[in-house]
């Protein structure tokens, strides 16, 4: 799956950002990674639930939220009432990142994890049980348009074992600084769930870096799996 984050489209013309990823099959966006900050778990500022609200109203494709904030366990749930399919939370900041996920299934959203850069996936491999999407950073969450950080990928390869031996039962996405020249070696390490940024909207037409994207990840994501 493809998911391009809208943090590096245009906030003024956000409608029209989306409708340019949602093609035809193939060329269209499987998910909508939307990147929620709050200038206090990572220092910068997004958009929050009212701006969630109103891309549920003009788009049919999942809406996967990103929450980078503090105090998930309070604003969470909100997102997922919402409507939003996916909706994933920072280890780093829930306090109780079971009774969370509970919440978040309770509502109506698949529940996401996520790790950032320096963070281990061990000792959350209980926790994750609880969960359907583990989203492995491999940038410093705060900002598009980063440098990929490879050293991720073994965290990617662990939590891919752990599902193909059925310890574990989630989407492993990745998100940070995945581009042509990045995401053949992501979907070698088994991750399922590609979030792109500056690579899909940076680039002139959306829809067709989606499909590039995906022609080079393809043929890496089936070796993964046989
Ligand atoms: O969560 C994020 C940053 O914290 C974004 O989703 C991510 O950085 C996407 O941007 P790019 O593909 O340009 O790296
Ligand atoms: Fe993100």
């Amino acid at each position: 799956m493809i998911a391009p984050s809208i943090l590096s489209a245009d906030f003024a013309r956000l409608a029209d950002e989306v409708a340019a990823v949602n093609g035809e099959p193939g060329h269209r966006a499987d998910w909508l990674h939307v990147d929620v900050m709050d200038a206090h778990f990572v220092p910068n500022l997004t958009l929050g639930l009212p701006v969630v609200e109103s891309l549920l109203k003009v788009t049919d494709i999942p809406i996967d939220c990103h929450l980078m904030i503090e105090d998930p366990d309070r604003w969470a749930p909100g997102y997922a009432e919402a409507g939003a399919y996916n909706v994933t939370v920072h280890v780093e900041a829930a306090k109780d990142p079971v009774m969370l996920a509970k919440d978040l299934r309770a509502a109506g959203a698949k529940a996401g994890l996520s790790i950032k850069p320096n963070t281990p996936l061990e000792p959350y491999v209980e926790v994750l049980k609880h969960y359907d999407t583990l989203l492995v950073m491999s940038v410093e969450p705060g900002f598009g348009g980063q440098k990929f950080i490879a050293e991720v990928l073994d965290k990617a390869r662990k939590a891919r074992e752990m599902v193909d031996t059925g310890h574990l039962n989630l989407v492993v996405e990745i998100d940070g600084g995945i581009n042509a020249d990045t995401i053949e070696q992501a979907a070698e390490a088994g991750v399922d769930c590609f979030v792109a940024g500056s690579a899909v909207y940076g680039a002139e037409d959306p829809s067709r870096a989606i499909e590039a994207l995906r022609a080079k990840a393809a043929p890496a994501f089936a070796h993964a799996r046989q």
